[in-house]
C-alpha cells in the first residue's frame, strides 16, 4: 500500500503504519481543530482519489471515485468546498483510541471496497487530532487480520439480529400514535384482532403505518412469543416467491442447494406472517397461498410432502382489491379468506389533529438514532404541517423532519420558517434558485422528488410508480432504501 497524501497540516495513519514521534497522547473529546477536518475525505489506496487543500476546497479528484459519487465531471467540483459535514458517531472513538475503525466491505463496480475511519495525526506533534474515512480499494492483504476480525463480528452481529427478529416484532400498540378519534377507533379494531386468531387485512395509502400496527398486533397478541416474519410481497422477484414462501426441498432442481431451505411459513410456525403488498401476489401464487390458508399445510418446492404449519396471517395493501377482485386479478375466494378483520388506516391528511404528536415522537425517535438532543417543533410549524396533503403520509413527514435537521446544524426548535425548504412546493410556485451543492447530493434530491410524485401518482402502488418512471421494481427497492425514502428497511 502506498503512502496516502498529505493534507494540508495533517495526515491519516494506516494500519500498521509507524506513527510519528513519541507514542500519541489522544486529547480529550474533538479540539476544535479536528472538528475542523470531520469532513468525509474518501482516499483510494494506491492513488488518491481526491485532494483537499486547506480550506477544504477540492482540487483534484479521479474519474473512479467521481463515478462512485455519480459525479459526471471532475471540472464541475473542482474548486468546490467540501460542503458537508459528517460527524459520523464513531470519530470519537477513533479520536480517542487512536486506532482504526472498520466501518464496511461491499461491492461497488466490480470491486471490494474497504470502508474505514482513520485516526488523523497533527503533523507537528503527532498527536491524534481527529479521523477521516477512507475507501480502500485494492492491496488488501496489510488488512487482512483486520477484514477477518470484521467478518467474525458481522457474522455474531447477524446472529444477534435474527436471534432477536425471533424473540418478536419491534413495535408495540404504543408506538402506534394518534390520539384523534380516527386513531383511536383504529387501536381499538387492532387490540380486538391481537386477542383472535383470524386473519387481519390492514388497508391503507403508503407510509400510513401498516407495517407498524401489523407488529403491534403481533405484540398484543397471545402469539408474541412466538416469531415475526414479514414478506414485502412486491420487493420479492416473482420467479423466487414460490420458494421464498413455501421453501425449498434438498436438491429441488439442478443447482438447488443439499440442504433444505424453509419458507417464510415454516419460519413463521407458532407466530405470525405479514404479508405486506398483497395485491402485488401473482395470481398462480395466490391459489397457494389460499390452500396454505385453508388446510394449514404448505408443500415446499420439489417436494411431495405436506408440512403442517400454524401461522397467524396478516396482509396489507395500498392498493384496492375489491376493485383487483372484479377486474379479475385477484382472486376472489382468497379476498374473503383474508378480508375477515379489516382495520383501515386513515391518510395523514385525514387526521390533521395528531400532527404534534406525531411531530413528537418521530423528533424523539430521529434524536435516539442520531445521539443528538431532540429538538422542539413550535405550534406555527405544527400548523403548517398540518395543512399539507402529505401522498406519503408518515413516512414522508418523518422524512421532511429529518430533512429539517440536516439542513439546520444544531437546530434546536423547529418553526414554519425552517421547515419551508424541506416542503414538498405545492404546483404553480416558482422555487427560488438553489444553493450550488455537490452534483451527488443534487442528484439524489431530484431522484427522491421523482420517486415521491411517481409514488403519489400512483397512489402508493411501488409497481406502478415503477413503471412511471421507467425502472424495473428492483431498482426503484434499492433507490428508495439509498434515498432513505423508506427508513424501515
Ligand atoms: N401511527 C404512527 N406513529 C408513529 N410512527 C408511524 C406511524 N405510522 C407510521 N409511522 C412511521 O412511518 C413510517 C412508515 O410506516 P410503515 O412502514 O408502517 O407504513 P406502511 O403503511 O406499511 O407503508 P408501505 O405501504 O409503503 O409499506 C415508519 O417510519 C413508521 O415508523
Amino acid at each position: 500500500m502506498s503512502t496516502p497524501k498529505r493534507e494540508g497540516g495533517f495526515r491519516a495513519a494506516f494500519p500498521g503504519e509507524a506513527r510519528r514521534g513519541e507514542s500519541p497522547s489522544p486529547r480529550e473529546g474533538l479540539s476544535p481543530q479536528a472538528v475542523d477536518i470531520l469532513f468525509p475525505i474518501f482516499e483510494q489506496a494506491s492513488a488518491g482519489a481526491i485532494s483537499v487543500d486547506v480550506d477544504s476546497r477540492i482540487t483534484w479528484i479521479n474519474d473512479s471515485y467521481c463515478r462512485l459519487l455519480g459525479i459526471g465531471d471532475p471540472q464541475a467540483v473542482i474548486g468546490r468546498p467540501v460542503a458537508r459535514i459528517i460527524p459520523h458517531t464513531r470519530m470519537p472513538e477513533v479520536v480517542r483510541s487512536g486506532r482504526p475503525i472498520l466501518l464496511d466491505i461491499m461491492e461497488a463496480h466490480d470491486q471490494q471496497l474497504v470502508v474505514m475511519r482513520l485516526p488523523v495525526h497533527d503533523e507537528i506533534d503527532g498527536r491524534v487530532i481527529g479521523a477521516v474515512a477512507f475507501i480502500l480499494y485494492d492491496d488488501l492483504q496489510p488488512l487482512t487480520p483486520m477484514i477477518s476480525k470484521y467478518r467474525r463480528l458481522q457474522r455474531d452481529l447477524a446472529a444477534a439480529r435474527r436471534a432477536l427478529a425471533r424473540r418478536g416484532a419491534r413495535y408495540e400498540m404504543g408506538d402506534f400514535v394518534g390520539a384523534s378519534p380516527e386513531v383511536l377507533e383504529v387501536k381499538r379494531r387492532a387490540r380486538l384482532a391481537a386477542a383472535r386468531h383470524t386473519p387481519v387485512l390492514l388497508l391503507g395509502e403508503t407510509g400510513t403505518g401498516k407495517e407498524v400496527l401489523a407488529q403491534a398486533i403481533h405484540a398484543a397478541s397471545p402469539r408474541a412469543e412466538g416469531p415475526w416474519v414479514a414478506v414485502n410481497v412486491a420487493a420479492v422477484p416473482e420467479g423466487l416467491l414460490e420458494a421464498e414462501f413455501f421453501g425449498v426441498a434438498p436438491g429441488a432442481y439442478t443447482g438447488a442447494d443439499k440442504r433444505a431451505r424453509q419458507g417464510k411459513f415454516q419460519l413463521a410456525d407458532g407466530g405470525t406472517l405479514f404479508l405486506d403488498e398483497v395485491g402485488d401476489m401473482p395470481l398462480a401464487l395466490q391459489a397457494k397461498l389460499l390452500r396454505a390458508i385453508q388446510e394449514g399445510e404448505v408443500e415446499s418446492l420439489g417436494s411431495n410432502e405436506v408440512q403442517p404449519v400454524n401461522v397467524r396471517l396478516i396482509t396489507a395493501t395500498s392498493r384496492d382489491l375489491e376493485a383487483m377482485v372484479a377486474e379479475g386479478s385477484f382472486r376472489s375466494d382468497l379476498y374473503y379468506r383474508l378480508n375477515v378483520l379489516t382495520i383501515r388506516l386513515p391518510a395523514l391528511r385525514e387526521h390533521p389533529a395528531d400532527m404534534g404528536i406525531l411531530c413528537e415522537a418521530l423528533l424523539e425517535k430521529l434524536a435516539l438514532e442520531s445521539g443528538e438532543p431532540r429538538a422542539e417543533i413550535a405550534p406555527d410549524a405544527v400548523a403548517l404541517l398540518a395543512a399539507q396533503p402529505w401522498p406519503g403520509n408518515i413516512r414522508e413527514l418523518r422524512n421532511v423532519l429529518e430533512q429539517t435537521l440536516a439542513l439546520n446544524e444544531a437546530c434546536s426548535v423547529i418553526d414554519a420558517a425552517t421547515l419551508t425548504p424541506a416542503l414538498p412546493r405545492p404546483s404553480g410556485e416558482t422555487p427560488p434558485a438553489p444553493p450550488l451543492r455537490p452534483l451527488a447530493e443534487a442528484v439524489a434530491d431530484a431522484e427522491r422528488q421523482a420517486i415521491r410524485q411517481a409514488l403519489a401518482a400512483s397512489g402508493g402502488n411501488r409497481s406502478r410508480a415503477a413503471r412511471l418512471l421507467g425502472i424495473p421494481r428492483s431498482v426503484l427497492y434499492t433507490k428508495l432504501a439509498k434515498l432513505s425514502l423508506n427508513p424501515d428497511n
